[in-house]
């Protein structure tokens, strides 16, 4: 519209309406609500200049007008001048603490994972940045106005005199303590100069400074094979091209990925801009962050045990473009790099990039959608990509990308399936079969190293009842409690309560309460008993919850002051020790037989991971599986290292069940304390989604309301429904169709969950 017309039509709005329309600006505000509309505010004068999108305000909510703390995330001018808007009450922040591209994408999290654009900001954005902690109100001084006028009346005290002198070199306000020091004085004369007028006081916020990890030795980039270097000459041309792509790096265990991930973003780098590396787990991966460390100067690790003002700290460091390498867990994703050029998402079939807590998003999507937004290369590196990732790379919606050969021209491990139904030593209650066992014995002879692979953690996973046939449950959750024979208590592993080691039945009282299976706790006194000689080492998340811990017992067993290191999925990531001549998988049923669609895939992944883990250098290596399921697909793939067979398996099988990702499946659960409540609002709720499918989509399936897998949990009552459609978009259709009318009893929760990789 050009300005002369933009004129004209102002000219025919009435006088009133006219002035009115050529002011009012208005301020659009979400709050941490599972609501989609942004509510509309007016701006009173005061705040005009100040307020923009991305900054915090508090304004009047609900009929109430109950004052809250929202975030504006548009400024405009009104539409029309008639509406009453109720006004801002107050601006929180001098400085917008998101981008425009970063309100895109909190905007689009929302609409995608079917929750509130308040609720994914206030998830996104870290306490410590909202909360500016590790910035403090600092008092300061300044001359005042009249400071020349009221010196030049009469002659000051020498000290007096010489803090006059010092403020006079500076044009802003100088700290107290920089005073004092500065004027070589106590605070008597700065109080005496105050009484006079001839000094002010202001208080002013100051920053509290982090630290920079040391610096790291940097070190030579190693020389690519020619599979590395095709693979990277790929990833650069993607760079270049200035265009969005998304790039799937499927390479075997110990093909070298992360020195390709290095040399990528050695050159995005080099054009001034940021990259994002995520890993799954800060804490699990230490050897992946040492060698971002070693090879770039401005390396940001974000993880969970930093403080508020750390990570304000971090998070302006970024902002400012100080750092070009930010390394973090799922969340990472979000770091306000102003400039970016790539994201990497490491290990990217792990589960962990998927939050299990509103917003439930799954960083790959995120990062996705992030990447698009500002137009550079997304690049995921797997050894076992997950089914989404490989369906997309085959149908050339991303590209793939193909390392089938380890570095070094090193083989991968021959992988031995033990069939553990007639075992001899297994039959007696041991977790090692023969076969493991002997094999256990030559690698240790060989002064090779051992990795033993277990699933569950505790002593004995279940604690049973062998008078009345009941296992002994949590009081509030539907789970069996777990032997943990160190703390001599039995565990529930989804609240942490316990009880001490009961030697009766809680049900029948009988003294016939036996503990059977085996946890990590009994395999390591089982391992330490059959090779006393050998020095052994357990990792799961009871014995390393000290910070710091994982990489303590990891450079331990790189140094060799450890012979047999066992424990759960912590240590099937990621980890490159050349002497590890021999991987045990203790148990491969336990992961199989879990009710979950992705079962086959997770083992698949789990045994084909860990397996990784041996014949990294010329001495070689095995691996030994042992399941009563030889044949289960999984297994068999995974001991050929055959990602493409079982993918194509699985896909076959997910195709004609028409499950993800050939659909997408949208979970809400319900809980509460009231089972009788939480079932009628779940299954209502399930009728209402049928009747309004029925019209919208035909083609959209309404599962449940049932009783979720975990019917108790943590004293709640749990179900669920499930709605599988074609694709995301429609199911958003129909969820928005039915939410908005949705009377929920007070006391019962609801949660969405789209693309749920939990079903529990
Ligand atoms: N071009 C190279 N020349 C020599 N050594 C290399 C080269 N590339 C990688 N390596 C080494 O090979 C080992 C395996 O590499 P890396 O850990 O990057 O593999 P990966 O594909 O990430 O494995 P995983 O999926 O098992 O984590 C490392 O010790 C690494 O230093
Ligand atoms: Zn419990």
């Amino acid at each position: 519209m050009s300005d002369q017309q933009g004129l004209f039509e102002f000219a025919d709005l009435p006088e009133w309406e006219q002035a009115a329309a050529e002011d009012l600006q208005v301020a659009e505000v979400v709050f941490n609500l599972p609501l989609e509309k942004p509510y509309t505010y007016s701006i009173p004068d005061e705040f005009r200049e100040l307020l923009k999108a991305g900054m915090r305000v508090k304004a009047p909510l609900g009929r109430g007008n109950r004052t809250v703390v929202g975030y504006c995330v548009n400024v405009r001018q009104a539409e029309s001048a008639i509406r009453k808007l109720k006004p801002i009450h107050e601006v929180l922040d001098s400085e917008p603490l998101l981008n425009d591209v970063m309100l895109k994408l909190t905007h689009w999290i929302g609409e995608r994972y079917l929750c509130g654009w308040g609720q994914v900001l206030d998830s996104v954005i870290p306490a410590g940045v909202r909360r500016k902690s590790g910035t403090r109100l600092v008092q300061s001084f300044e001359l005042s106005s009249k400071a020349d006028q009221l010196i030049e009346a009469g002659k000051l005290p020498k000290k007096q005199q010489t803090v006059v002198d010092v403020l006079r070199e500076f044009t802003e306000p100088v700290a107290a303590t920089r005073l004092c020091e500065l004027a070589e004085c106590g605070p008597g004369p700065i109080t005496a100069l105050r009484k006079k007028g001839i000094v002010t006081a202001l208080r002013i916020r100051s920053e509290v400074s982090g630290e920079m990890l040391e610096d790291a030795v940097q070190t030579e980039d190693l020389i690519l094979n020619s599979q590395q270097q095709q693979t990277l000459d790929k990833i650069l041309s993607a760079v270049r091209s200035g265009e969005h792509s998304t790039m799937l790096l499927h390479g075997v265990t110990g093909s070298g990925k992360t020195e390709v991930y290095i040399r990528s973003i050695r050159e995005i780098v080099s054009y001034g801009r940021q990259a994002i590396v995520l890993v799954p787990e800060i804490s699990l991966t230490p050897q992946t962050i040492r060698r971002f460390r070693c090879r770039f100067k401005s390396v940001a690790v974000l993880h969970s045990h930093m403080t508020d003002s750390e990570r304000h700290w971090q998070w302006q460091q970024i902002a400012q473009g100080q750092i070009e390498v930010v390394v973090g867990a799922r969340s990472a994703v979000f770091a306000p790099t102003p400039n970016l050029g790539l994201i990497v998402i490491d290990e990217e079939h792990e589960p962990t990039f998927k939050q299990d807590s509103t917003p439930r998003y799954h960083a790959r999507e995120v990062a996705r959608y992030r990447c698009m937004q500002e137009r550079v290369p997304l690049l995921l590196g797997s050894a076992t990509p997950t089914l989404e990732s490989w369906l997309r790379a085959t149908r050339r919606q991303d590209t793939l990308l193909s390392m089938p050969d380890r570095v070094a021209e090193l083989p991968l491990p021959p992988v031995v399936v033990v069939d553990t139904r007639n075992d001899p030593r297994i039959g007696k209650g041991s977790s090692l079969g023969r076969a493991l066992f002997t094999s256990i014995g030559r690698a240790l002879n060989e002064k090779g190293q051992v990795i033993l692979f277990l699933n569950l953690r505790g002593y004995s996973p279940t604690v049973w009842c062998r008078s009345c046939g009941t296992g002994v449950k949590c009081p509030d959750c539907d789970i069996t409690l777990t032997w943990h024979r160190d703390r001599a208590e039995a565990v529930c592993h989804s609240c942490d309560y316990s009880i001490p080691a009961p030697e009766k039945c809680p049900t029948c009282e009988s003294a016939a309460v036996r503990y059977f299976g085996t946890g990590t706790q009994k395999l390591e006194a089982e391992v330490a008993a059959a090779f006393p000689a050998a020095r052994v080492l357990r990792m799961d998340s009871d014995s390393m919850r000290k910070p710091g811990s994982h990489d303590e017992a990891l450079e331990k067993f790189r140094h060799g002051e450890v012979e047999i290191l066992l424990g759960t999925q912590m240590i099937a990531k990621g980890l490159d020790f050349p002497n590890v001549t021999l991987v045990g998988v203790i148990d491969a049923d336990s992961m199989l037989n879990q009710p979950d669609m992705r079962a086959s895939e997770r083992t698949f992944q789990l045994i084909a991971q860990v397996a990784g883990r041996t014949g990294r250098s010329s001495r070689g290596g095995r691996v030994l599986v042992q399941t009563t399921n030889a044949d289960a697909p999984s297994i068999k793939y995974a001991s050929k290292h055959d990602f493409m067979g079982f993918a194509y398996h699985e896909l076959q099988q997910r195709k004609e069940t028409g499950a993800p990702p050939f659909s997408t499946v949208t979970r809400v659960i319900f809980r509460g304390m009231s089972e009788p409540q939480v079932c009628e609002t779940a299954r209502e709720v399930a009728n209402k989604l049928r009747t309004v499918a029925k019209d919208l989509d035909p083609e959209a399936r309404i599962l449940g309301a049932a009783p979720a897998p975990i019917t108790r949990l943590r004293g709640y009552y749990r179900f669920h429904l499930q709605i599988a459609a074609p694709s995301h978009e429609r199911v958003k259709l129909l969820w928005q169709r039915v939410e908005g009318k949705l009377k929920l009893p007070d006391s019962v929760e609801m949660a969405v969950d789209v693309d749920p990789i939990n079903s529990r």
